[in-house]
């Protein structure tokens, strides 16, 4: 019995220069799983039935016969980041800070699956990387639909009535090369993080340590990333940078990560562990009436509000940071 053979071992994570703790792992019948969803806290939910017949059936083998023979959409990177970015917010004159036109640091393309395949089975260092993400719903083939209604859903429905959580707004399958990396971000939703094939790492920081993530101006087409590459990190630039705090759970087949809404993070799959699969939840958040004391991820949406509304009068995104030093500087510092 290999007991001691351990899934993973720490030299499939590339190295950073983080302050981080282990993000706590609870049975899924832990009461105590509440109490950190209602504190917006993320949680490793384990030894759940949420995705039971994924982590089961989902094969690279069964998902290529079965994800249906429509084209998927795949994102092709250079490297090993896939860094998000809002094509509506490249081409309306706004997008460009400087006047620099933006370069996409990854192009999006439709693949079949079994093309998709053949590429990450060919794949050798300087080859590009891809990333495979398909929404869950009827395009594709019955076998996947079938396992999909048998998700454990009377256990996520619980969570979103007991919290409060909008409605279930996707679930979106992720097929990912070992080593692709997802760079530092936060989304406005509640995120249920499935984990059904292979091992990712997830880095985590809470809303409150905005200034120490700097993110991209909100008209930016790399709204909601962070400016800071945490391989080779600027701390001239980002000073801050170097006191962030962060949490960090290794997840497998099985584990559920809850990622709390505006919760900021970095997801890479081990190096050397083979592709991954992952399903996601996403749920808008639930009814933000403005209680006092604010919570933290309250006042990132404020910011990103008196953004907007800067932008939409001076019209020119060359104003808008003067404007905002010329109202802080000297006055509220
Ligand atoms: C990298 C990729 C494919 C991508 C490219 C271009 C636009 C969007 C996205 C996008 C969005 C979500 C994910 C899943 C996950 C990160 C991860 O697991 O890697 C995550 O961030 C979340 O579940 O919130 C992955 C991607
Ligand atoms: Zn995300």
């Amino acid at each position: 019995m290999d007991g001691d053979k351990k899934p993973w071992d720490p030299s499939q994570l590339r190295k950073y220069d983080l302050n981080l703790e282990e993000i706590p792992r609870l049975h899924y019948k832990d009461p105590k799983i509440d109490e950190y969803i209602k504190e917006n806290k993320p949680v490793v939910i384990t030894e759940s039935n949420i995705v039971k017949p994924a982590v089961q059936r989902w094969s690279l083998e069964y998902l290529e016969r079965n994800l249906g023979h429509s084209g998927h959409t795949v994102f092709v990177s250079r490297n090993h980041k896939f860094k998000y970015y809002d094509e509506k917010k490249i081409y309306n004159r706004v997008s460009n800070t400087k006047g620099v036109e933006f370069t996409p640091p990854t192009r999006k393309v439709e693949m079949r699956i079994e093309d998709f395949m053949k590429r990450v089975k060919e794949w050798k260092k300087g080859d590009e990387r891809i990333y495979l993400q398909q929404s869950l719903t009827t395009t594709v083939g019955n076998n996947i639909v079938e396992d999909f209604v048998k998700f454990d859903w009377d256990y996520v429905n619980g969570k979103q009535t007991k919290h409060n959580w909008g409605p279930l707004t996707s679930n979106l399958l992720f097929i990912a090369m070992e080593g692709n990396q997802t760079p530092c971000h936060y989304d406005e939703q509640e995120n249920f993080f499935a984990q059904v094939q292979g091992y990712k790492r997830c880095i985590l920081f809470p809303p409150s340590q905005f200034e120490c993530l700097y993110p991209y101006p909100v008209h930016h087409p790399h709204d909601r990333q962070s400016m800071v590459d945490f391989e080779r990190p600027d701390y001239n630039k980002f000073p801050k940078f170097k006191n962030v705090k962060g949490w960090e759970a290794v997840v497998g087949p099985g584990d559920v990560l809850y990622i709390p809404i505006y919760w900021w993070h970095h997801i890479e799959s081990l190096l050397r562990g083979g592709p991954t699969v992952t399903v996601n939840f996403w749920y808008k958040g639930g009814p933000s009436t403005l209680e006092y004391p604010l919570k933290d991820h309250q006042k990132v949406s404020i910011t990103r509000n008196v953004e907007k509304m800067l932008l939409e009068v001076l019209q020119d995104p060359k104003e808008v940071g003067p404007l905002l030093r010329s109202m802080v500087l000297g006055r509220y510092t």
